[in-house]
């Protein structure tokens, strides 16, 4: 049975003053050590990654192994993943290890007023202060997330090795962008996964890899068949069974595959930055200091990036020689060797931050901030995120099995941009905009509710609304301001009342209803029954509504006329030795979850860098 888990522990104020007291210690330990400090190393490497997060993990494992006698330095605000009491590792505790605080970032978003698109006479809030999680440790997100597996984006699969139209979007940017088709990004996808489906049919085959660092494996569900019942009730409806949402088509109901080995969390830390660590050279005498060379990936944990450290010599042209950062009390520096890189891969929120301190981003925001523009982007503009809406029903006791690692079912569907509840046409439609994952309900996903049910995470995988984000101060350690703009055009409110009429109806059907006694909770506090009116209904969506956590697109990769802040090689505009490669340099978002295409990114990109060391080289 559930057991009530408090997520959060209060300091209380001697707590607090013995926190103080503390780093007060530590502090004035720091400044003795700097006084006898007499002399310090400059460090150089080939290649600096910030962020050892989903694309830093990646990115850190093809270098070293695709370039011969080089050395990675990457830069990493948080810990390792081994820590954390196991919480990361322990694929049913996802809920809880993205509320630790020493492994998140902790955002917070600003309090979003408009118009309402039911009663425009009326103003709607989306209130201030919805928890915004980003990873803060090895692995980044992949290490916190809900390990659900998805590759492509909506499916216009054309059979076989189809294309998936999102990504042609990418590429149609322009005959440059071509290196991000579908081939390209399936040939990613392949050469990262590692699939461990048993007896795959030819057609899954095509689509999936098995040799790659990053397990994926189908659901393996437990002794309870509740979330069987779910997959028979949404059936009665008319939607299709789907048995590879990664396959040829990605509507209908099925069963989802996580990126899980044997049990237990495949992060990319666990993956590739682990397998980037295994190896070590050392070349005696290649350096001209006298020290040699290490070849090898060095990971600093701990160490926030303050700025990116440009060439005052050449300053008209921006060439990034090196970061600045805060490690153990103390601000370092380090340094990349002159045919080298610095890559940023910490992620949607951050990197565009870090290139705004730095002098890369829109001259408003940059000069109210104190700032010196040296080179003005739309950084953080282009915030795409997939809004979601939790449905809860309650069932019968002893349903579910605790130990879920969380998203079980997945139902995707094309949804009504009047609002009206999907019909059979919308189920078979293969351009689907709307994801529904099931979970059993965990302890502590819904404040104050401790009984077995499910949980219907409706999320708009196509939203219409975009968000940006800024500086709030120069201070690196501030966060920056947050404004999502969810349901700001009307169809995405509408979709979301399409999507959230059908969970109430999956909700009615057998054998949920008869069997499991599965009743919908929450809502009805709200409104009378099944006369839920409009209005009630976007109340009660900007009242729920959460992120899905998949921010991306403030880095936007596209022409520099057209909005882009990097090119179709990720290098930023108007720079030189600088990249940014991670979720934020998605146009478009994908519509599905993002760790995968995050990965896929970063593999791509590892080739590109690869391309250019050696031409730089041979040279
Ligand atoms: C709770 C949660 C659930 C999710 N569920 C899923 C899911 O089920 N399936 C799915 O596909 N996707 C999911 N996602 C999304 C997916 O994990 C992310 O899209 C993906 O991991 C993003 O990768 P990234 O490399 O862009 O950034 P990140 O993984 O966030 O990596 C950025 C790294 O940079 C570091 N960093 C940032 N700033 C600095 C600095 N100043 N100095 C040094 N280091 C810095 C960070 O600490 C972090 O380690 C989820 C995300 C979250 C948070």
């Amino acid at each position: 049975m559930s057991q009530n888990v408090p997520s959060v522990i209060e300091k209380n104020q001697e707590d607090l003053k013995k926190d103080a007291k503390i780093r007060e210690l530590w502090m004035k330990n720091i400044c003795d050590h700097d006084k006898h400090a007499k002399f310090k190393i400059k460090e150089t490497y080939d290649f600096i990654i910030v962020g050892a997060g989903t694309a830093g993990c990646v990115l850190a494992r093809e270098l070293i192994h695709g370039i011969p006698n080089i050395n990675i330095l990457v830069l990493e605000a948080g810990g390792p993943n081994a820590h954390s009491n196991g919480l990361i590792s322990l694929p049913c505790t996802w809920f809880q290890a993205f509320r630790l605080y020493d492994c998140d970032w902790g955002y917070v978003t600003q309090e979003q007023k408009m118009k309402s698109h039911v009663n425009p006479t009326k103003e709607v809030t989306v209130k201030k202060g919805i928890h915004y999680p980003r990873g803060k440790v090895w692995g980044g997100c992949s290490s916190l997330n809900g390990m659900v597996y998805m590759q492509v984006s909506q499916t216009y699969l054309f059979v076989m090795r189809g294309q998936a139209k999102q990504y042609n979007d990418w590429a149609a940017q322009g005959p440059e962008y071509k290196i991000w088709d579908w081939d390209h990004c399936l040939e990613a996808f392949k050469a990262l996964e590692n699939n461990s489906r048993k007896d795959p049919d030819e057609k899954f085959k095509q689509l999936h890899g098995f040799n790659g660092l990053h397990h994926v494996q189908d659901f393996q569900n437990g002794v309870y068949d509740i979330m069987s019942g779910l997959i028979d009730a949404a059936k009665n409806l008319g939607i299709p069974y789907n048995d590879d949402f990664n396959g040829e088509r990605q509507n209908g109901v099925g069963r989802l595959q996580t990126t899980n080995e044997k049990g237990k969390r495949c992060s990319l830390a666990d993956g590739y930055l682990r397998d980037a660590l295994k190896k070590v050279e050392f070349h005696p005498g290649s350096e001209p200091n006298g020290f040699g060379k290490v070849v090898a990936v060095d990971v600093r944990s701990y160490a926030h990036v303050l700025e990116i450290i440009w060439d005052e010599e050449n300053k008209k042209e921006n060439i990034a020689i090196g970061i600045r950062y805060f490690c153990n009390g103390n601000v370092r520096e380090a340094f990349i060797a002159p045919k080298g890189e610095v890559i940023i891969c910490s992620g949607t929120i951050n990197s565009p931050q870090i290139l705004m301190l730095s002098g890369v981003g829109p001259k408003e925001n940059l000069e109210a901030n104190n700032i010196k523009v040296r080179k003005e982007l739309p950084v953080g503009r282009n915030l795409l995120d997939h809004p979601g809406c939790i449905f809860v029903a309650k069932s019968a006791p002893n349903t579910i099995h605790h130990w879920s690692s969380g998203a079980e079912i997945g139902i995707i569907h094309k949804a009504s941009v009047e609002g009206k509840i999907p019909c059979k046409e919308d189920f078979f439609d293969e351009n689907p905009d709307l994801q529904i994952n099931a979970s059993p309900l965990q302890p502590g996903l819904v404040d104050g509710l401790d009984c077995d049910g499910i949980i219907l995470w409706s999320t708009l995988n196509i939203p219409s609304s975009v968000g940006y984000l800024e500086l709030n101060s120069n201070n690196p350690f501030d966060q920056p301001r947050i404004h999502l703009n969810y349901f700001e055009k009307s169809d995405d409110l509408y979709r979301m009342i399409s999507s959230l009429k059908l969970c109430r109806e999956i909700f009615k059907q057998p054998p949920l209803s008869t069997v499991y006694n599965v009743k919908e909770i929450e809502i009805n506090d709200n409104t009378n029954g099944d006369d839920i009116s409009d209005e009630d209904w976007e109340k009660f969506i900007l009242e729920k509504v959460l992120t899905t956590f998949h921010p991306s697109g403030t880095v936007k990769m596209a022409p520099e006329s057209k909005g882009g802040v990097v090119n179709h090689r990720l290098q930023v505009y108007g720079t030189k030795n600088l990249r940014v490669v991670d979720a934020s340099i998605f146009p478009y978002i994908p519509s599905g979850n993002t760790n995968a295409p995050t990965a896929m990114v970063a593999w791509r990109a590892s080739r590109l860098i690869i391309e250019d060391y050696t031409r730089k080289n041979s040279l």
